[in-house]
């Protein structure tokens, strides 16, 4: 695995175009990249147009090869995707849900390997309790919680995240972001998610794009990218950016910016 590539991304719904030649920094084996802007900025699109859900005319490059290159079944054995929406709720239980998935994706797992393996990822994120609740009696953070668990079902080469935490109280959301930094530091890989948590993209993600009405406004670092003055133009408000006692960046949003 040597990278992500992704260059001059285009994307429309019918007429209307939602991005506008996207180019994100190259990532390297290893690295969290996050990508913030305000609503209706372009973030799930995105996501959707790096998972080959929805058509995009660019350039996407996994591990130096084209994407449409690489054949439908390949790329969705390399690359998961975590979809905003946490699985529907109904009768069905979590634990069928991850045996399905992994069913679907042909992993070279013995039955026996599985269970271990989904009973694991259970216990991590705290869902060893409710393997067999259906998915209509969880609370939508923890049906949150169980689609993170079925992109953790294999390892691949690429995680999209769209707003995998947007339901998770403090404790998960850092248990959530620490788990895909062990993942890539374990297995590699690189990881793209959404984020609207400014301090949880400080503290985790090594590179953010700050996408503004499809288009990029600032790239780079936590530090470079999180300022106040890109703060207050992506989000419109105001915001103290220094840094704490142990160093780590901190975010203060002081209040919006009326106008
Ligand atoms: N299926 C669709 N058909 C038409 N327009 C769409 C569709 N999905 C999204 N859009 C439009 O595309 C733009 C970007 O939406 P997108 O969902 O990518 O934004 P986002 O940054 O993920 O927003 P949020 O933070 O609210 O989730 C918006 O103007 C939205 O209305």
């Amino acid at each position: 695995m040597s990278g992500f590539e992704v260059e001059k991304l285009c994307a429309l719904y019918g007429r209307k175009q939602v991005l506008f030649e996207v180019t994100l920094p190259a990532l390297a084996d290893g690295e969290i990249l996050g990508i913030l802007g305000p609503n209706a900025s372009g973030k799930s699109t995105m996501i959707r147009c790096l998972a080959r859900e929805m058509p995009a005319s660019g350039t996407v490059r996994l591990d130096g090869r084209d994407q449409s290159a690489i054949g439908r079944d390949d790329w969705y054995a390399k690359v998961a995707t975590m979809p905003q929406m946490p699985p529907a709720p109904s009768a069905l239980l979590p634990t069928e849900l991850m045996w399905s998935t992994a069913r679907a994706l042909n992993l070279e797992f013995s039955d026996r390997e599985l269970a271990a393996h989904i009973e694991a990822i259970f216990l991590r994120l705290g869902l060893d309790e409710l393997a067999l609740s259906p998915l209509q009696t969880l609370s939508g953070g923890k049906r949150q919680l169980v689609g993170f668990a079925l992109t953790l079902i294999r390892d691949p080469e690429l995680m999209l995240l769209d707003e995998p935490t947007s339901a998770l109280d403090l404790y998960w959301r850092m248990i959530v972001l620490d788990l895909v930094r062990d993942r890539l530091t374990e297995h590699g890989g690189i990881a793209i998610a959404a984020l609207h948590d400014l301090d949880l993209a400080a503290r985790y993600c090594d590179r953010l794009v700050l996408l503004e009405e499809g288009r990029v406004l600032a790239a780079g670092t936590p530090r470079e990218v999180l300022t106040a003055a890109n703060l207050a133009q992506l989000y419109r408000v105001e915001a103290e950016v220094s840094d704490d006692a142990e160093g780590r960046l901190r975010i203060h949003v002081v209040r919006p910016l009326s106008g």
